[in-house]
C-alpha cells in the first residue's frame, strides 16, 4: 500500500537522518525521518515562507498548521521569544520529531500537539498570525478546511500566512481566502511559489 507523509501514523521503517540548516541567520540542528515531509533539507516553500514573514501588532499566539518536523514554527519561535507558538500536525511521527528538535535547539516558548486543523486548539486561545506549508496531497477540502479554521481562531486585523505554489492551486487559495478575509495579498512569488497573506 502507497504511503503519504500526513498518515497519521506512519509505517514506513524509521530512518533518522540529522542535519544542520540555517533559518534567519539561526543555525538549526534537525531530525526527520522516512515518512515525514521533506527528510534532507528545510523545504523550499516554507523557507520562503519564513523568510517572507511580518508578525503583525497585535496580541495573540502564532500558529503552525501542518507543522512537520518543525521548521516554520521553530523559527518563529526563535525569532520571536515573546510569543507562545502552537505548532500541530496529524502525523504522530512528525509530531514527536517536532518535540525532540525543539528540545535539541533550546526553544521552549512552543507548545506541540497532534491535532487535525486546529480542531484540539482549546477554545479560549486566539492567533495572531498562522502559517502554513499546507498538505497540497490531501486534497483542496482539507486545506480549505485548515483556512476556515484558521480564520475562526484568528483575533481581528490577525493574518493566515500561506505558501503554495501556483501550479498547486494558488489561484484558488486567493479565492478562496477572498470570500472571507477583509484583505489578501500575494506578498511574494519566487520560482513558482506564492506566499499569501490575508488580514481578517
Ligand atoms: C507540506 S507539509 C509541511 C510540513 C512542515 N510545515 C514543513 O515545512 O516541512 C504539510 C503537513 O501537513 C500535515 N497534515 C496533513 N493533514 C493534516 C491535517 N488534517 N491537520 C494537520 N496537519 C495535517 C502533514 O502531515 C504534513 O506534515
Amino acid at each position: 500500500m502507497s504511503e503519504h507523509y500526513y498518515s497519521k501514523k506512519p509505517q514506513t521503517e524509521s530512518k533518522p537522518r540529522h542535519w544542520t540548516f540555517n533559518l534567519l541567520g539561526h543555525e538549526f540542528r534537525f531530525e526527520t525521518d522516512a515518512g515525514v515531509f521533506s527528510k534532507s533539507e528545510v523545504d523550499f516553500g516554507s523557507r520562503t515562507l519564513i523568510e517572507s514573514f511580518v508578525l503583525p501588532e497585535v496580541d495573540g499566539v502564532v500558529m503552525d498548521i501542518g507543522c512537520g518536523y518543525g521548521p516554520i514554527g521553530l523559527a518563529i519561535a526563535k525569532e520571536h521569544p515573546e510569543r507562545t507558538i502552537y505548532m500541530m500536525d496529524v502525523n504522530e511521527r512528525a509530531i514527536a520529531l517536532a518535540q525532540k528538535n525543539a528540545q535539541t535547539n533550546g526553544i521552549q516558548n512552543v507548545r506541540i500537539f497532534e491535532s487535525d486543523g486546529v480542531s484540539a486548539v482549546e477554545e479560549d486561545v486566539n492567533a495572531a498570525a498562522i502559517l502554513t506549508n499546507p498538505p497540497i496531497r490531501a486534497g483542496k477540502e482539507t486545506i480549505f478546511r485548515f483556512y476556515d479554521g484558521a480564520y475562526e481562531k484568528l483575533v481581528s486585523n490577525g493574518e493566515l500566512w500561506v505558501v503554495i505554489q501556483k501550479k498547486q492551486g494558488a489561484p484558488s487559495t486567493v479565492a478562496h481566502l477572498e470570500e472571507k478575509f477583509t484583505e489578501v495579498e500575494v506578498v511574494e512569488k519566487k520560482k513558482g511559489y506564492w506566499i499569501i497573506k490575508a488580514k481578517k
